[in-house]
């Protein structure tokens, strides 16, 4: 894949953009072998590949430059770096981003200075539904001073764009490292955009998570039924749920008695549209913190599903895992040092049976690992 800021040693985002593809694959299923051979695996599976480019469906760009030229990318040292070409976007991302500089000209959007806590606008979020191609777009702001504008112009940028479905302001007022606040103003009738995986609806909602690649994610939930297919019980657990892509791939056929955990309320609002839309039985999600339920729970699950943050499971919840005894645990982590860690705690009761890679993050050194864990015999 060529990309002229990598060339011109602009960005270093992708470190190993100049290595062969299937050489970097190669170099991380090493890796994740050598970080997970204490543990013994069963089975190790061959990675799954991405597309080596396009495949990024969820842009955090840093605005940049001025009103009059924005620039939406990255800031290396001080140096704005628009990345609105990057390949590693499908091409209608492109286009989309011109229209939004256009617009930020229009409505006059100040881009926030860091030196100088200057400026209004922070960051633009895109994402879009490879089901539909529709758009969600978001603005982080630095307070609600230039919102009146944006809805003013708001209809010139959903003439020149009718994928645009949803819109949205979020505002950050604190000056720190964090990409977003606490408050969403929504500007369009549709708060959720609507992408479907393997025939599962899922609906994106402007502050909940959802995975940047959106056909590796549909791997590794067709991969984690598959694995679940084999495995005899009824209890399902899906912590850390998100809009529930795990929890509903393994529920669709009614197979499971699902409870999924979530933080963001908004996220589980959307999970549950899923599963009625599905009309799957037996089904429930709620807004807790994971490891408070899980602590807090008696009775085990006879599979339990967990998909955490970067940070992974931590001491607390793996010893409520510990405590609780589900007799199978898949794993699916984006993180492989952080599982090592809660790996190392947990096999002192689990054998890990199942390993494989997810080239979520093609060019990196990221890697979503999806593993499959059995209690040992009593
Ligand atoms: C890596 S994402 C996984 C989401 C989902 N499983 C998916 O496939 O899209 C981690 C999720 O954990 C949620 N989360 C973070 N802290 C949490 C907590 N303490 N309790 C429950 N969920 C939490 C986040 O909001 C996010 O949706």
């Amino acid at each position: 894949m060529f990309c002229r800021e990598f060339a011109e040693g602009r960005c270093h985002s992708c470190a190993h953009l100049a290595e062969p593809y299937p050489a970097q694959l190669e170099t991380k299923q090493h890796s994740l072998q050598q970080l997970l051979e204490p543990f013994h695996p069963e089975v190790l599976l061959f990675p799954v590949a991405s597309e080596e480019q396009g495949f990024r469906t969820k842009a955090k760009m840093v605005v940049s430059g001025s009103k009059d030229q924005p620039v939406l990318g990255i800031l290396t040292d001080r140096t704005a770096v628009d990345l609105s070409a990057c390949p590693l976007y499908p091409p209608s991302f492109a286009p989309a981003f011109a229209l939004i500089k256009s617009f930020i000209q229009r409505a006059g959007l100040t881009p926030y200075q860091v030196e100088q806590k200057q400026g209004e606008l922070k960051f633009v979020l895109l994402s879009q539904s490879q089901h539909s191609a529709r758009f969600m777009l978001r603005f982080v702001l630095r307070s609600k001073n230039c919102l009146a504008s944006i809805q003013k112009h708001l209809p010139w940028l959903q003439q020149q764009w009718p994928e645009l479905e949803v819109c949205s302001v979020n505002v950050q007022p604190v000056h720190m490292a964090v990409l977003e606040g606490p408050e969403e103003v929504l500007l369009t009738l549709q708060d959720v955009l609507r992408e479907e995986l393997n025939d599962i609806p899922l609906y994106l909602t402007p502050q909940s998570f959802f995975q940047t690649n959106t056909a590796v994610a549909a791997a590794l939930y067709a991969t984690a039924k598959d694995w679940a297919e084999a495995i005899p019980g009824k209890r399902l657990w899906d912590l850390f749920c998100g809009i529930g892509g795990f929890g509903l791939h393994l529920a669709r056929d009614n197979k499971w008695d699902l409870t999924g955990i979530e933080i963001a309320p908004k996220a589980i609002a959307s999970a549950t549209r899923s599963a009625a839309e599905l009309a799957l039985t037996g089904v429930t999600f709620q807004a807790l913190d994971a490891a408070a339920f899980a602590k807090a729970s008696t009775c085990a699950p006879d599979l339990l599903v967990v998909n955490p943050p970067r940070r992974g499971l931590g001491a607390a919840l793996c010893q409520s895992v510990l405590a609780l005894q589900p007799a199978w645990l898949m794993y699916s982590s984006c993180n492989p040092q952080s599982l090592a860690s809660d790996l190392a705690m947990l096999s002192q009761d689990y054998q890990l049976s199942k390993v494989q890679l997810f080239d979520m993050f093609p060019h990196t050194d990221h890697a979503e690992v999806l593993t499959l864990l059995q209690r040992r015999p009593l």
